[in-house]
């Protein structure tokens, strides 16, 4: 099994910090990597690519520098940038031809493989369409069918889900959770219930750091306890805003039903309540300095 190990990697741009100081390990299994906006994750990505070189650290696949791997190193990876470049006018045939020549395919394999990948990401029956003429779902699936076209054993996804419809995005999980059983697959996006599902280990990440490393369950057994639900009316509801992190709000007839972070009960009839992924992430991030 592949160990691909990020030590100490550091990037800034002038005085941004966009990576800092960051150290894990990834093994075969889908990995989510969550964070807002700007947290730092294409940058991370893009590290992992070798695409971007880190002012500081490391990236080694089973102890060999990526640096020192070279093109040896791009034969075994699968990436899915945020924009991926691809051509309007290119069938969906010509493109994810082309792209197995620059993944230097021979011919007969590629052919074949193409066929795979459309078969895997539903787009079978599309190759002749021109990928102008492809919903915003098919787009991004027809990105995911190029990174595997070389069956990477490494699959890096940034933000894969932006702009997708809810039947769309299910689709996609449904892919990627397919996909981890014998690769490394990171996936990085904004949106908990994109990984919520699949991930077999989450990865947060705040301003440059990796806050937290751990499988879904154990981030939901962190937040235990801190969960609480009540149901308030609107005006309450604008000073429970100001005092809790709030999870969750529910119209209720003329009332709220309020689902807030607390360490301990806020009110005399406020519930426990069982923490999903979402509240997990939140308990995460909420009111903690990045150090
Ligand atoms: N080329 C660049 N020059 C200057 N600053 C940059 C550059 N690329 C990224 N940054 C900054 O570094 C930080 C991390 O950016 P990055 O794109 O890695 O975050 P992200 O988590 O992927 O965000 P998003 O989800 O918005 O893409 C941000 O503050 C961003 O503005």
């Amino acid at each position: 099994m592949l160990e691909l190990k990020i030590q100490n990697i550091s990037k800034h741009y002038k005085e941004k910090t966009a990576a800092d100081d960051i150290t894990f390990t990834l093994k075969n299994g889908v990995y989510g990597l969550l964070g807002e906006n700007g947290a730092g994750k294409t940058t991370l990505l893009r590290i992992l690519c070798g695409i971007l070189m880190p002012d500081r650290g490391d990236v080694t696949l089973d102890g060999i520098s990526i640096r020192k791997m070279g093109a040896g190193y791009r034969t075994l990876l699968g990436y899915l940038p945020q924009d991926f470049g691809y051509y309007p006018d290119f069938t969906v045939k010509r493109y994810l031809l082309y792209l197995a020549s620059l993944k230097a395919l021979p011919r007969d394999k590629a052919l074949v493989k193409y066929k795979e990948m459309l078969e895997l990401t539903g787009l079978l029956g599309e190759e002749k369409q021109k990928i102008k003429h492809l919903s915003g779902g098919m787009i991004r699936r027809l990105g995911i069918a190029q990174a595997l076209l070389n069956d990477p054993k490494i699959l890096l996804l940034d933000e894969p889900t932006a702009g997708l419809d809810p039947k769309e995005r299910i689709r996609f999980r449904n892919i990627i959770s397919s996909l981890g059983h014998d690769r490394i697959v990171l996936l990085s996006t904004h949106i908990v219930s994109d990984v919520a599902n699949a991930a077999d280990r989450i990865l947060i990440m705040r301003r440059g750091k990796i806050m937290e490393n751990n499988t879904p369950d154990a981030l939901i057994q962190a937040a235990s306890g801190h969960v609480w639900e009540f149901v308030t009316t609107p005006a309450k509801a604008d000073i429970c805003q100001k005092q809790f992190t709030v999870c969750n709000v529910k119209t209720e007839g003329n009332e709220l039903r309020m689902r807030v972070l607390s360490g301990e009960r806020p009110f005399a009839g406020a519930l426990a309540a069982a923490p999903d992924l979402e509240d997990a992430y939140l308990y995460a991030t909420e009111n903690r300095e990045v150090l």
